[in-house]
């Protein structure tokens, strides 16, 4: 399993990282990553917060460009995908979305519950983060993580 987050003010790394510390793993930067960096068999989860208007945060996009020109196939890649936005924001979480579509697109599989956290809402994101996590693993890791 690995843990990957896209972030501007870092609510996502916090998130990404608190997960990561749970499980013994490292909370991985999307704008420092290759798009080659899916593999198959493995499960990813993915923090991913929204910024502009309803986009993905700056450099995040870059990944997103770099995954749609390479094209490569994601056929047995399994991810679960965590979006944190604002709800007084027309747009909505879309920002994880994007990424979420893509990935989809290019034959990834999507597993568990689609995992939200709304700054509007008052709740606090890594609590909100790590029970979606705990659900999430616990469905779908094949091996006993951490
Ligand atoms: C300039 C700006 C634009 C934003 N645009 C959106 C948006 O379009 N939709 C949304 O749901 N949230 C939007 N948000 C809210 C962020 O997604 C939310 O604050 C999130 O927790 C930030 O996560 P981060 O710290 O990991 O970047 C925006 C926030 C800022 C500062």
């Amino acid at each position: 399993m690995r843990i990957f987050y896209g972030t501007e003010s870092g609510n996502s790394e916090m998130v990404a990282s608190d997960i990561a510390d749970e499980y013994g793993l490292e909370a991985e930067d999307l704008t420092e990553l290759d798009a080659d960096v899916f593999e198959a068999g493995t499960l990813y989860l993915i923090v991913c917060a929204t910024h502009g208007e309803g986009e993905l945060p700056e450099g995040v996009d870059e990944f997103a460009d770099a995954l749609r020109d390479s094209s490569p196939d994601l056929t047995g890649v399994r991810y679960a995908m965590f979006g944190l936005g604002d709800s007084t924001y027309p747009d909505y979480s879309k920002g994880s979305e994007v990424l979420d579509a893509l990935l989809a697109e290019l034959g990834a599989e999507r597993v568990g519950e689609y995992g939200r956290h709304d700054a509007a809402g008052g709740s606090d994101c890594s609590e909100v983060g790590l029970s979606w996590a705990e659900m999430v693993v616990e469905q779908h890791a094949l091996v006993p993580v951490g």
